[in-house]
């Protein structure tokens, strides 16, 4: 691309850190987790959500499980202040959940923001002031000196507002703009906030370190947070927070290197969303934890009601492709993965039920709210046989040989390459039914009966083009008898009768389905099926079938 000398990379790699987190094998505990939604989310949104809005998604968010939940900006516009004062006033915060304000570092946002939060029992006053080299040069056009002073006016301001009122607060810091800031200096404006905190552990304090924009790979800035927690004062007191975006498409990386770099806390949204390409997605991080047999302590046992209400009040959309969340990520199109889900399902059934490790779905999509029904294997021109045969016997109990399975496979991967569409249950059904159960033509069953049972003589009725007639023959057995009879009168000559059955359970009523495959002369196999509550009528239909799929 012509322009590419225009960039350059903007971010600093720390001078030295163990590195330990690159040892780390895997997170073993859920983080603290603090939802933005309500603040990064909805500050993102073309049209913010109104009151109502916001207190029906801060009602799902506690559902779920978050014990931290940004709920604002309250010095922002007349609803961020009336939601608090809502919460608040209504008594709308539930005893284990602690509300989050997020302020800049100016004087007359600070004390809007405490008027806010007069009444609140317990809270997390965010203040964030921007640090990084671009920000400084740029917007502020101030020394670093000058910064820090931002940073400690605000700092101080936050203690003294606190101890006029009564409430319970904990007090937050972002050096925003931290991935564009030198190492050291964003180590320095930490520890000067920390200063005047002074965090205890009774009252620790949270840093929170954001990938404002992120700007390196997720190794870079996992570092950077190993620098800080191994080189911040008051360390013990101090909670180590993440705050990814996902400019990269790498804020999932970011926020779970971070973790093993040694934060213990992370702010994001459902399903990613937040400025620009989005905050890092909780669903996913947390969920990634599940996969690894870690529980998240976040509820998302119903995702498709998350996303329902998350969409209506968000007016955005979660892909189809998105992780865990979208429609189609637990879906196989194509044929070697669903015969791989298929036969694993099975496996998993048979031998360990207690254990998932079906190929190709990370978890079981029931765990979520997923069903298998229509969501797992879904037909179109790249399925193959196990999935088409899956779906049958999963949606119509229909169990099919193996060898019918391939023959019936490709029939319907036909029908859907010409019509160049999904094929639902129901039509994969009925391409069945046309193509196998009961055909009547050129020769259509009437009945059967046997004059001697001894040496299987039989008598079997029939109709064909001329009109009903009554046709006798032997065999080494029943089957045999009759199809004996079938190949004289039509004038064929067919070998290998493969033949298999089962009982159909359908509504209150148990059938038999007889499925019979005929190798002609070419080597050709043709198959047919019969279904009725006989069995032996069932494969004589069978029998029909396939010797009317032979003429045709
Ligand atoms: C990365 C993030 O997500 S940070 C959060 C961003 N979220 C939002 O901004 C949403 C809510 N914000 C708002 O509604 C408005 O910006 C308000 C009410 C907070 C402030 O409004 P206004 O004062 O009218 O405008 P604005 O935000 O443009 O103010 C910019 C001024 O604040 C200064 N400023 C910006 N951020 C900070 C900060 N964190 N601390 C101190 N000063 C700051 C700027 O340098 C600028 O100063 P100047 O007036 O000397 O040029
Ligand atoms: C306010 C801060 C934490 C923020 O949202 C960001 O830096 O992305
Ligand atoms: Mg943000």
């Amino acid at each position: 691309m012509k322009n590419v000398e225009k960039y350059a990379r903007g971010y600093f790699m720390p001078p030295k850190t163990s590195l330990k987190w690159t040892q780390k094998e895997s997170i073993t505990e859920a983080p603290i987790w603090c939802s933005v939604d309500l603040r990064d989310g909805n500050q993102a949104l073309i049209v913010p959500m109104n009151l109502e809005e916001k207190l029906e998604y801060f009602k799902l968010l506690v559902e779920i499980g978050f014990k931290e939940i940004e709920v604002g900006f309250p010095a922002a516009s007349e609803t961020e202040f009336a939601f608090l004062r809502t919460l608040i006033e209504q008594d709308l915060i539930p005893d284990d959940v602690t509300i989050q304000v997020l302020t800049q570092s100016r004087e007359h946002i600070i004390r809007k923001t405490f008027e806010a939060l007069q009444g609140a029992k317990k809270a997390v006053v965010h203040l964030y002031n921007s640090t990084s080299v671009a920000q400084r040069e740029q917007v502020f056009r101030k020394s670093k000196e000058e910064i820090i002073e931002i940073a400690i006016v605000g700092a101080k301001l936050l203690k003294q507002c606190a101890s006029e009122t009564e409430g319970n607060f904990q007090f937050q810091y972002s050096p925003e703009s931290f991935t564009g800031t030198e190492i050291d200096f964003a180590l320095e404006i930490c520890n000067r906030v920390l200063d005047i905190w002074q965090p205890t552990a009774e009252n620790p304090v949270i840093i929170n370190l954001p990938a404002t924009v992120s700007m390196s790979m997720p190794h870079v800035y996992a570092s950077q947070i190993e620098y800080m927690s191994e080189n911040m004062r008051y360390r013990e007191h101090v909670i180590l927070s993440l705050h990814p975006h996902n400019d990269r498409g790498t804020g999932v990386a970011d926020a779970e290197l971070g973790m093993l770099a040694g934060a213990q806390r992370v702010e994001g949204t459902l399903f990613g969303n937040g400025e620009r390409t989005g905050n890092v997605d909780i669903v996913t991080l947390a969920l990634n934890l599940y996969s690894h047999g870690v529980d998240p302590k976040l509820n998302f046992t119903n995702i498709p009601a998350i996303i329902s209400v998350y969409e209506r009040l968000t007016k955005m959309r979660v892909s189809e492709r998105h992780p865990y969340g979208g429609e189609l990520v637990f879906t196989a199109f194509s044929g070697s993965h669903q015969d791989a889900i298929a036969k694993g399902m099975s496996w998993r059934e048979e031998k360990n039920p207690q254990h998932w490790s079906v190929p190709y779905l990370l978890i079981d999509p029931k765990d979520i709210g997923r069903e298998y029904e229509g969501d797992i294997i879904r037909i179109n021109s790249q399925s193959g046989k196990g999935g088409i045969g899956y779906v049958l016997q999963l949606k119509y109990g229909l169990d099919l040989p193996p060898k019918m399975r391939e023959h019936f496979g490709y029939c319907v991967k036909n029908v859907s390459d010409r019509q160049q569409k999904e094929l639902m249950p129901d039509e994969i059904h009925d391409i069945f039914m046309k193509e196998y159960v009961n055909i009547k033509t050129p020769v259509e069953f009437v009945k059967y009966r046997f004059a001697d049972e001894e040496d299987f003589r039989t008598i079997v009725t029939l109709r064909d083009s001329s009109g009903v007639k009554e046709l006798t023959g032997t065999g080494s057995g029943r089957l045999d008898a009759i199809s004996n009879v079938l190949q004289a009168h039509l004038g064929l000559d067919y070998t290998d009768l493969i033949y298999t059955e089962h009982a159909l359970e359908t509504g209150s009523k148990s059938q038999a389905v007889s499925y019979i495959g005929i190798k002609g002369s070419n080597g050709k196999v043709h198959w047919g099926c019969g279904i009725d509550v006989d069995i032996m009528t069932s494969s004589v239909k069978a029998l029909f079938s396939a010797v009317n799929n032979m003429t045709r």
